[in-house]
């Protein structure tokens, strides 16, 4: 798989841990940084990869800051990106099976790298369930 990775200066060792990981598995890792523990803002790292994910030049994301929140809030910002915020591998599970979502947010100050790396391979290897979840997904989108 074609996956994008970006992060703030809280996700930088996550990152190299998750880029190790996934290439060890053979998949094509597009990685925006920082790669740096220098104080950055995360949305400088986080747009290019919703950028890559609404251009399908990505197949999925991973976004990584110290809580999580404010890479999500600003992958949601693109209109065909659904970020999850997530900290479980169930909640992992459930964003892509009922939200068919196509980033993750990893909230490395409230998480193990263990724990981020099972939640990446979760996310990889769940697939979307459809069926009632179809038009919720597809009601995202559509404006107020
Ligand atoms: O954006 C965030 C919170 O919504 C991220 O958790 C950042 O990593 C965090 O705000 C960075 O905080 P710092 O005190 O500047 O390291």
């Amino acid at each position: 798989m074609k996956i994008s990775i970006g992060n703030d200066h809280a996700g930088t060792d996550y990152k190299f841990a998750i880029i190790k990981h996934l290439e060890g598995k053979g998949h094509q890792v597009t990685n925006y940084g920082t790669d740096s523990n220098d104080s950055v803002d995360y949305p400088d790292f986080v747009h290019p990869v919703a950028k890559d994910v609404e251009s399908k030049k990505a197949d999925f994301g991973i976004i990584i800051c110290g809580s999580g929140n404010g890479a999500n809030m600003t992958a949601n910002k693109h209109q065909a990106v659904r970020s999850a915020l997530c900290w479980t591998t169930e909640i992992t599970a459930l964003a892509r099976q009922h939200n068919n979502a196509n980033i993750l947010s990893i909230p490395a100050r409230y998480t193990s790298v263990q724990q981020a790396i099972a939640m990446v391979d979760t996310f990889l290897e769940t697939a979307f369930e459809g069926g009632r979840h179809q038009n919720r997904v597809e009601k995202i989108s559509t404006s107020c």
